[in-house]
Formats: C-alpha cells, structure tokens, sequence
C-alpha cells in the first residue's frame, strides 16, 4: 500500500482527534466514501467538466465540503503511478494554493480529492454564472491580483521541486469564503494526458481554453516555462480590471488580444475607459493604474522583458510614487518610443476550428 503523507485509512479513523481547521490531513480516500460523499457522482452535485475529467462536490462524513476531480481515460495510463504524483502535488502547501485532501485509486477509477471552494472560479465571477451578482468590487479584486500572483511566485521560486504552472488562467483562480485567491491544476505533468484518446485534451500547445492566455514562445514551442506563466498571469490581471475575455472577436474571423485592446488606451492615459464598467466608477485610481501597467509589463511578447512572479508581487505591492514613476518610464507604456506598435500574437487572425470556447 502507498504510503500518502499524513496517511490514516477511512476505518481506524479517530473523529474525536482535533484537526487544525486550515490544514485537513491529506489521506487515501476509498471509492465507497466518495460514492457517499458525492450522492454517487450525482450530476446535481456536478460543479463543472475540465479537459481531464468532471469535478463534484461533496460532504464527507465530519461535514467537511469537498471537490472530486474524477479523471477519464485512465486505462491508457498504467505507465504513471498515480499515487506518487499526487503526493508530490499535496506537498506542495501555500495558502493560496489549491490543497489536495488526497486521491482514490481503485480498479479504473482515479480521482483526486481538494478542499472545496465556496466562492468557484474568478472566470465565473467574471463572465460565467456569477457575473450578474457583481461580487467583485474593487478591494476584492486588488486581493485576488496580489494572492494570485504570490501563490504562482511561491510555485516559481520556493517550492520544492519548483515548479512552472504551464496553465494560468481565469478559470484556475478559485476563490475561498474570503475571495482570495487559490491557484489550482499546478504541477499536473505527467497525471494529464496529452491526448485522452477522444480529442479532448490536448497539450497546453494547441489546447482552445488557454487561447489568448498562452504566450508567443510557449505556443511556438510546446514547452512550458516560468516566463510563459508571467505572460498569462499578465492576461488574467488584465481580464481582472478589465472584466473582459482574453481575446474578444471583432467579426466573423478575427479576434482580438487584451493587451491589443488596452495598450492604446494606456498610451492616452485613458483608463477609466479600460475598468470593467461593472465597478460602476467605484476604483482607487493609483491601483488601477498599477494593476494594469503590471499586466502589460508581463504579457508582453519578448518574455525576456517581462518580469520575473516575485518582482510582480513586489511591483504589486509597493504603494510608493517613486515605484509608480518606474513602472510608468517603460517603453512600453510610450506609444513612440514603443514604435506606436501593438505586438500582441493573440490577435492574430483566429482559424475557425480554434474558435469554439
Ligand atoms: N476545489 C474546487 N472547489 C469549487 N469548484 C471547483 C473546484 N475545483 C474545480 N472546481 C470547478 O469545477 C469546474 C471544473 O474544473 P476543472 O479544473 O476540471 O476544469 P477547468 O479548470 O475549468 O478546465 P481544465 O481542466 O480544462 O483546465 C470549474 O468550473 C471549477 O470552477
């Protein structure tokens, strides 16, 4: 039997042993219990479908709310031992990380076991089923900017083994009961397949739900870095402020990058004409204005001129004129001196096959 950090079996369990609320032990879960956790995989407890497999939600017997990402197409997999991957993955703690409770590998069946979180996704908040709610004011939303960023500055810099997230988007930002940020699908490597056999997942390459989040280079070459990271966390924040989607089409075959949309906006200061109208005017100014300089400064073409995570959460963070005055020199942000050019990849023209979301 694999021993999983922390390990304790469903039976000898001790219920009268305290836990620390914030850290739940991490343990191997039998399929039985998930059965019963999530009324036999209900669809009404169905919380979405990713590209690996359905994701539901459940009460374990102390009361505790779960989220089971069932993976398909394991079969094809025996190669991989699973239990060793997703012990490297719960290894990994950061408050604003996503935690893994555990997994549950029993005859074909795969599944992984993480905290539940109330609040979903920042891509519902954004432009899914909670949009119209307009919980995201503006405090959030500087919360969600700077927990975020530290959770992938955390994965990039202190973790052990670093790692590189190789999938930063909108809808990988959870939030907890406080709406702070916790990155989830980090570290999947070798546990997602390329290609499940029916088409549906593919490599971060060539894959329709990270379109617009993936920068030129990881997209040219397939592989995954540190710097492609910054690129597409660059998008999510900009799709924060913005409220708009990464690419946004302007007709039947074109499509539009963010940055395309915000640079000549920033070039004429204009950035009251670039926060989501959703805050209804309610913004701090100097916030804004860093917020969106940050995401330009990340998600720019050349990844050696981008900025590494923790210098994004430094710039994020630092609330001095002097900084502001810095960010603000960039070439970038100075429509001669950047060339009057917008160079955003994403904007090239769409094939229709890529177009469906
Ligand atoms: N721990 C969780 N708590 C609450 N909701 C979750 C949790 N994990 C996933 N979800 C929700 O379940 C849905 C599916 O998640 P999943 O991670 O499988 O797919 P995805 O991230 O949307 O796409 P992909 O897997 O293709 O990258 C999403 O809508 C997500 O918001």
């Amino acid at each position: 039997m694999k021993i999983f950090s922390c390990f304790c079996c469903g039976k000898g369990f001790d219920r009268t042993k305290k836990k620390v609320k914030s850290e739940p032990s991490r343990r191997i879960f039998s399929l039985k219990e998930l059965h019963a956790a999530t009324n036999s995989f209900n669809y009404d407890n169905k919380l979405g479908e990713g590209r690996f497999g359905s994701v539901y939600w459940g009460q374990l017997w102390d009361g505790s709310q779960i989220a089971v990402k069932r993976l398909k197409a394991w079969s094809n997999r025996e190669e991989i031992d699973f239990a060793v991957e997703v012990d490297i993955l719960a290894r990994i703690r950061h408050k604003n990380l996503l935690s893994v409770r555990g997994y549950c590998e029993e005859g074909q069946e795969r599944l992984i076991v993480y905290e539940y979180m109330p609040n979903l996704s920042l891509v519902s908040h954004l432009h899914g089923q909670h949009s119209s709610e307009s919980l995201l004011d503006w405090t959030r939303r500087m919360n969600i900017a700077v927990t975020s960023a530290q959770a992938i500055a955390y994965l990039h810099h202190h973790a052990t083994p670093k790692i590189v997230h190789g999938d930063v988007r909108a809808s990988n930002v959870l939030l907890d009961s406080e709406f702070e940020a916790r990155v989830t699908d980090f570290g999947y490597g070798k546990l997602m397949p390329d290609d499940a056999g029916d088409g549906a997942a593919k490599t971060t390459k060539g894959n329709n739900s990270n379109l617009g989040y993936l920068s030129p280079e990881c997209a040219e070459s397939g592989k995954e870095s540190e710097m492609g990271d910054v690129y597409s966390y660059g998008v999510v924040l900009l799709e924060l402020v913005t409220g708009q989607r990464p690419v946004e089409r302007l007709n039947q075959t074109t499509k539009q990058g963010i940055t395309e949309r915000v640079l000549p906006l920033v070039y004429d200061r204009k950035f009251g004409e670039i926060v989501d109208q959703k805050l209804n005017g309610k913004y701090v100014e100097e916030e804004l204005k860093r917020v969106v300089l940050v995401g330009l400064l990340c998600a720019q073409s050349e990844p050696e001129r981008r900025p590494t995570m923790s210098e994004v959460v430094e710039l994020l963070m630092n609330e001095s004129k002097e900084k502001m005055a810095y960010i603000e020199a960039n070439p970038l942000f100075n429509r001669i001196s950047n060339g009057g050019e917008v160079t955003d990849e994403s904007s090239e023209i769409i094939p229709q096959k890529q177009e469906q979301e």
